[in-house]
């Protein structure tokens, strides 16, 4: 693994461009297609609910919910060609993951607006290990106080972001839109929801 870390203040962010091999993330990507139940789900933007621009799926272990739109949502079980890919993760960066949001982006109008991964389940400064597959799509980061202090980052295939400690807290990230011609690409955020089986 080789971790490159991204200069960028109050939070830390390391992307490693090639964490796995192209060929290991096409076949992930084809799998991935065919495995999981791919849905719309249904976000809240200025107090209006809209299917949002892409496709998703929350998997997990059990007790792993998910809160959208108001409501908790039990995860999907795990599919098994993921497994590896969190217990790899969990060793290299020493965080047991439980979940992961698994977003299908099928081509340059799907996208994901501005937002942070801050919900309480993560706790204070959570660590989040973005795996992208597929397509090439544009990553951005801005602070939340200064709006001059961004990041742009090209997530290509089989690439690791992982956004840790100050990275929620401090900034907010988005995956735009392009009018460019881009393939699929599905992107896997895993997350550690803490407090399992507390059902709090
Ligand atoms: O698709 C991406 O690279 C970003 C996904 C993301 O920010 C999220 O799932 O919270
Ligand atoms: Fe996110």
């Amino acid at each position: 693994m080789a971790l490159e870390t991204i200069p960028l203040p109050d939070a830390a962010v390391a992307l490693d461009a090639q964490w796995l091999a192209s060929g290991e993330a096409d076949a992930l990507l084809r799998e991935l297609i065919d495995a999981v139940p791919w849905a719309n789900h249904r976000v809240r933007l200025f107090g209006r609910e809209h299917d949002a621009p892409r496709l998703s799926c929350w998997i997990g272990d059990p007790g792993a919910q998910y809160r959208y739109s108001g409501t908790r949502h039990a995860p999907h079980p795990w599919p098994p060609m993921l497994v590896p890919v969190r217990d790899r993760l969990a060793r290299e960066l020493g965080v047991p993951f439980n979940s992961v949001l698994a977003n299908r982006y099928r081509d340059g109008r799907d996208c994901m607006g501005w937002h942070r991964d801050d919900e309480r389940d993560l706790g204070p400064a959570p660590v989040i290990a973005s795996v992208s597959l597929g397509a090439t799509r544009r990553f951005v980061l801005k602070h939340v106080d200064r709006p001059a202090t961004k990041a742009t980052l090209e997530l290509v295939s089989g690439s690791l972001l992982v956004m840790g400690e100050g990275s929620q807290q401090h900034y907010r990230h988005a995956l735009p839109r392009t009018a460019r011609p881009v393939g699929e690409r599905i992107n896997l955020t895993f997350r550690l929801v803490k407090g399992l089986g507390t059902g709090g």
